[in-house]
């Protein structure tokens, strides 16, 4: 059997800031391990503890107990909410110098085709003597992922790095995420969208510091898949329903759709796996 490389593990987490006056802890006792490969994506309202989550896994912030564990050998990458935050160059191609500083055996020549081939990678078309000034929110983003894989990032924690884009900024952000996960990246993925959560695995839901649902996507978004009937239970609220979150569009159609008896076994979340269920049950 082939097990799986754990890069990040919360051993019984708990973080209490001295200057809260809540008498609860921002996290109580959080435990999990996040494969290699995977997306895992966090959600949680308002003070939940997403953001002191982030800065525990990214290493930014001690812990009051328990234990946070790194793989050896990987370092902890992160997207923050702000574009401008981690951006320190002037133009491009001296942001991307900065992240391929340790990679003193390489010429000159050969930095630029890495510089290149890193805003390639994120789908960002740019000339590298572009101001950094002078790039969009949603460029920034991109940037700031490249350079990410320029340091060597295998693993990407990304927190609520979209909230700050409009949404085609947003999907560009999510779309090089998803290419760089099906090229092996590891995502953590920190965001206050439903929408979002589709790319992703594993969901991971905190509620007052702790962890209130951890399962996959399509268990969040239908709910548990009947043993004997094989379909969903539609008279049963997912998971998504049940804390106060509203499903996407997709996932909104085919739960309707299940209580009218449609497609009982279908569980798309993106539009083109609709439209894919949508035609199969028409053949059928
Ligand atoms: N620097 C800090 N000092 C004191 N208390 C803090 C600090 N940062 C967070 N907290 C408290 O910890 C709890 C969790 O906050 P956190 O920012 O992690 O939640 P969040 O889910 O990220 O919220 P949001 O979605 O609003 O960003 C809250 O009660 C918050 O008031």
């Amino acid at each position: 059997m082939n097990f799986p490389t754990i890069i990040f593990k919360l051993e019984q987490v708990t973080v209490d800031y001295v200057s809260d006056t809540s008498g609860k802890p921002a996290l109580n006792e959080v435990s999990f391990e996040i494969p290699q490969g995977s997306w895992t994506a966090v959600i949680g309202d308002n003070g939940s503890g997403k953001s002191t989550l982030s800065k525990v896994l990214s290493g930014f912030i001690p812990v009051s107990g328990g234990r946070r564990v790194l793989a050896e050998g990987h370092t902890a990458y992160a997207v923050l909410q702000n574009p401008e935050t981690q951006l320190l160059g002037e133009t491009v191609d001296e942001e991307l110098q900065l992240s391929l500083h340790g990679l003193t055996d390489m010429d000159a020549l050969e930095k630029e085709n890495r510089m290149r081939e890193l805003l390639d990678e994120v789908g960002l078309s740019i000339p590298l003597d572009r101001p950094v000034k002078h790039l969009s929110g949603g460029q920034k983003q991109l940037l700031n992922l490249a350079c990410c894989l320029g340091a060597g990032a295998d693993s990407i924690l990304f927190d609520e790095a979209t909230s700050m884009l409009d949404p085609g900024s947003r999907k560009s952000v999510l779309e090089a995420a998803d290419r760089l996960h099906r090229l092996g990246t590891t995502i953590l993925w920190v965001t206050h969208r439903t929408e979002e959560l589709c790319f992703a695995d594993r969901i991971l839901l905190l509620e007052q510091g702790q962890v209130s649902f951890d399962g996959t996507t399509e268990q969040f978004f239908y709910g548990q898949q009947d043993q004997e009937e094989g379909g969903y239970n539609p008279g049963v609220p997912s998971p998504c329903e049940r804390f106060g979150y509203e499903p996407p569009y997709v996932v909104q159609t085919v739960r309707s759709l299940h209580k009218r008896g449609y497609m009982p076994q279908a569980r798309p979340l993106f539009p083109a796996q609709l439209s894919e269920a949508v035609k199969r049950c028409q053949l059928q």
